[in-house]
């Protein structure tokens, strides 16, 4: 079995005197693929905000490839090889969709920002022929194609994907799916926060169950789909 490159242990956050998490304790494994699901205000972005650093969590602690995250701001999270993209793609408007790719390749340092290099992470993500046009000029399957380049440019090792097809059709669901299919092929582990229910459950090798901030189930996606605190929580059955 391959190592554990993330391990959340007992993590809580509040908002005032509100309990938006409680107690989460998730392990995952490196180049797994992980559905993370339920339902709304479960406390899944909330979680994402405390991994990803923007949130600090009152409780408990984040383990990323064997370093405790603590205190790490989201950049410095980002440099270890922690990614997310956002539910809304957040592009610099006002640059064009290659110089997109190349402010987070700047991070690395100037010589991995590169035209090519940038222009190598767009052909991933099949948008090399709009290199140069501006954001307002894509649609919305092409800004969260752009928002999955601009998140998995520096190569991380941990991609969370949060509800990254939410208002796609079909087959721009299927679209995205094989982008973070092909992204895990290529070694990266990756959490997929979704409400698209075929997405999660054709993507998920393992999939993790919110309600109300508490972590209800953890497994196998059928056998989790289908226990009752699951079908009652999350489905409203
Ligand atoms: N900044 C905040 N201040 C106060 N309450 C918040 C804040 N962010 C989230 N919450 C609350 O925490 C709970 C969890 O919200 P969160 O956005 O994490 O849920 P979610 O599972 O991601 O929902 P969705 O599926 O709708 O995106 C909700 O009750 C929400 O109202």
């Amino acid at each position: 079995m391959s190592e554990i490159v993330l391990k959340a242990e007992g993590v809580g956050k509040r908002f005032g005197g509100f309990t938006a998490l409680s107690g989460i304790d998730l392990e995952v494994r490196a180049g797994e693929r992980l559905g993370l699901i339920g339902p709304n205000g479960s406390g899944k972005s909330t979680f994402t905000n405390c991994l990803a650093g923007a949130f600090a969590s009152h409780d408990g602690a984040f383990t990323f490839k064997g370093e405790k995250l603590g205190r790490l701001k989201p950049h410095q999270r980002a440099r270890r090889g922690l990614a997310r993209t956002f539910q809304l793609p957040r592009p610099f408007k006002g640059l064009t969709v290659i110089e997109n790719i190349r402010v987070p390749l700047a991070y690395a340092g100037r010589d991995a920002a590169t035209e090519a290099r940038a222009m190598e992470c767009l052909e991933t993500v099949e948008l090399a022929g709009k290199a140069y046009r501006m954001p307002k000029e894509l649609t919305q399957v092409e800004l969260r194609r752009l928002e999955l380049a601009r998140a998995t440019a520096l190569r991380p090792e941990l991609l969370i994907a949060d509800e990254a097809m939410a208002g796609l059709s079909d087959s721009e669901v299927d679209q995205i799916l094989g982008l973070l299919f092909r992204l895990n092929e290529g070694g990266t582990t990756i959490i997929m926060i979704e409400h698209v229910m075929r997405a999660v459950t054709q993507f998920s090798q393992r999939l993790a169950v919110l309600v109300a901030g508490r972590k209800v189930a953890d497994g196998e996606p059928r056998a989790v789909l289908s226990m009752p605190e699951v079908e009652e929580a999350y489905l409203g059955r």
